[in-house]
């Protein structure tokens, strides 16, 4: 099928620098693979954007950055949109597609460290530097639940917006934050990579499904958006991230749950499609007193088959006391769901603490 070129195809993305940065790395991918075609940008703020004073925890973490993107992709307003594979809900929306997923950057979440902090004279290097009652930001309940854990000591507590604004308040000489966490992928898209002071892999921390990768989303009945977008797709991202984002489907969380996955791909024959996928998979109860891992290797010749492993470990994961943890946490969330309503508009805008501890 010979491509339309008098169709433009428009790239939709959050209005966020990373997220802009981001769309440009799929706009130059796709036209240095189709060189006759013509291709857009159009940015927007989504619901995920626009409320900064709400805990994330709280907002339910469904579709919040890719909700207002679906509706304009689904008019027709806009015809790929590029996301941040792990703020990508493991269900699409009816007619909305998964298109490419390209090559995954190092999945690590960093530590940052304020600008010119000293303690006892000396540079901070990592956790363990941090005195006790040391304020660390970050949004993520997955990371908290796993810090709390090792690191009980420290002060976890929410920093939200686009992370030119978590820097800033990192930085900020009267602001409370020692640190933050944040994933090392977005930071070096950024440009911001010699700000990173430590990477903290697993058995640190697990990182988010689908973290340092890309996804193009299209209208599924797009076929010619489909065969565009393919070309981009880096298979062994691709089966990887989908056995991650098997795993979370079943488990039924989006980043809102304290989830994390390590997952390796070795490939035994590039062309035959064969490979080892190992996948381990975290789940962590809020407050870090609970931590159920597993892991599941499997050799792999199919994306089906790479799904059936995330599918599996999920369930083990639930039979071996991930279940409770889950239940806990969604009776939490109702209670203070249901708090957060009573509160007035003024008082909901302070920082709210990230979940009980
Ligand atoms: N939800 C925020 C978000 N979504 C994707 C990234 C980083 C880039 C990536 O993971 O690909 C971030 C920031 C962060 O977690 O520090």
């Amino acid at each position: 099928m010979a491509t339309d070129t008098r169709r433009t195809f428009v790239l939709a993305s959050r209005a966020s620098t990373l997220a802009k940065i981001q769309t440009e790395i799929a706009q130059r991918a796709l036209e240095a693979a189709h060189p006759d075609v013509a291709f857009g940008t159009s940015f927007m703020n989504t619901q995920g954007d626009k409320n900064q004073s709400q805990a994330l925890y709280l907002l339910g973490g469904k579709a919040l950055w890719t909700k207002e993107l679906e509706v304009a992709l689904l008019d027709g307003t806009v015809d790929m949109l590029v996301h941040s594979l792990k703020d990508v809900p493991t269900t699409l929306p009816p007619g909305c597609a998964l298109a490419a997923i390209l090559e995954r950057e190092d999945p690590v979440d960093s530590l940052v460290v304020k600008k010119g902090l000293l303690v006892g004279g000396r540079e901070v290097r990592s956790l363990v530097d941090l005195p006790d009652g040391a304020v660390v930001g970050t949004s993520s309940v997955r990371r908290v639940a796993q810090l709390r854990r090792q690191y009980p000591g420290l002060i976890f507590q929410d920093v939200r917006g686009n992370l030119n604004t978590r820097m800033a308040k990192l930085d900020d000489p009267s602001g409370p934050y020692s640190a933050i966490i944040l994933a090392k992928a977005g930071m070096v898209r950024l440009g911001f990579g010699d700000r990173l002071t430590a990477d903290l892999p697993a058995p640190t921390l697990f990182h988010a499904v689908g973290q340092g990768a890309l996804g193009i989303e299209i209208r599924a009945d797009d076929a010619e958006a489909a065969r565009l977008c393919a070309t981009l797709t880096h298979w062994e991202t691709h089966w990887t991230c989908s056995a991650e984002r098997a795993c979370l489907r079943v488990l039924e969380g989006g980043c809102s749950v304290p989830v994390g996955v390590h997952s390796t791909f070795v490939v035994e024959s590039a062309a035959q499609r064969r490979a080892t996928l190992t996948l381990v998979g975290t789940i962590t109860s809020l407050d870090g007193g609970v931590h159920v891992q597993e892991e599941l290797k499997a050799l792999v010749t199919s994306l089906a088959e790479a799904e059936d492993v995330g599918a599996r470990l999920a369930h083990t994961l639930i039979a071996n006391g991930g279940r409770a943890i889950l239940d806990d946490i969604t009776k939490d969330r109702a209670r203070r769901a249901a708090s957060a309503d009573a509160v007035d508009e003024e008082s909901s805008k302070s920082s709210v603490p990230i979940p009980p501890v």
